[in-house]
């Protein structure tokens, strides 16, 4: 199932931790809709590989979370092209997407690509940092991004990325009540059934990350909370 509007669930696994493999077995065999594989740092083409190799043993649908230009490799089902709409670094807006499709854009399969317009908000994150984000938003801020995404940009995708800590329902309520045709990601802080179910009647899809790592056991409790809704 590629049709991102169909997803409800998705785990992001980072190519630069450890994972075992009954813990991977689990993940892949959860029930997920997705494995996204990204991280905003210790991406490399070695660990990305690895990744996906280990995650096509399963058939559940695999795409890559572009960070970095040097990763890149075919065999996923789909590429997430992040694009930091509030960055005050043009380069991860846009800059590094131009370098990314004068060298590669005749290789690039389309039809695969799609583009996430991301809202970090929350500023102690690695992400956060290495974009220089400005996460001094009101909800105001923040659905004028996701109405830029939507109806400037058309990005199919608008993440509302606060990796690392649980975000504001009511953040999260208001961008979605303002996107029509847009997916609304969440993502960030879920360890429990409880806050997926939470932002899961929220958002189209909740993604979840460090959770896998911190305790597996309540990581794979999310996916039932969030698709029995
Ligand atoms: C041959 C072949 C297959 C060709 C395919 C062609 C293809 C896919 C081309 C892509 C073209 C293109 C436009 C590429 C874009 C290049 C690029 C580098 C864009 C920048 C992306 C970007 C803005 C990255 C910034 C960081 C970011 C937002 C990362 C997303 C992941 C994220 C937020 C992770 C959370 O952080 P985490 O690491 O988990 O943090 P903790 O460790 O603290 O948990
Ligand atoms: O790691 P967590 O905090 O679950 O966040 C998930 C994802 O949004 C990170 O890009
Ligand atoms: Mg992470």
């Amino acid at each position: 199932m590629y049709d991102v509007k169909k997803w409800r669930h998705a785990f992001k696994l980072d190519p630069n931790k450890e994972i075992s493999s009954e813990a991977l077995e689990k993940i892949c065999e959860s029930g997920t809709d997705a494995i996204i594989v990204g991280g905003s740092d210790g991406v490399t083409l070695d660990n990305v590989l690895d990744l996906m190799a280990r995650v096509r043993r399963y058939t559940v649908p695999c795409a890559l979370e572009v960070s970095n230009i040097e990763s890149i490799t075919p065999g996923f089902d789909l590429y997430f092209i992040p694009s930091v709409l509030n960055s005050r670094d043009v380069r991860w807006m846009s800059g590094l997407h131009h370098e990314a499709v004068k060298e590669y854009g005749i290789l690039i399969d389309w039809d695969e690509i799609i583009v996430e317009g991301y809202c970090i908000l929350n500023g102690d994150c690695k992400a956060a940092k290495l974009t220089d984000a400005n996460t001094d938003l009101t909800e105001n801020d923040v659905i004028a991004y996701a109405m830029m995404a939507e109806r400037m940009f058309r990005m199919p995708v608008f993440y509302l990325e606060y990796s690392g800590t649980y975000g504001d329902p009511e953040i999260v309520r208001s961008v979605k009540e303002e996107l029509k045709e847009t997916t609304l990601f969440y993502g960030g802080g879920i360890s429990t059934a409880d806050q997926a179910a939470e932002m899961g009647g929220l958002a189209d899809v909740v993604i979840v990350g460090n959770a896998v790592y911190e305790n597996l056991g309540e990581a794979l409790k999310t996916v039932r909370a969030v698709k029995n809704r």
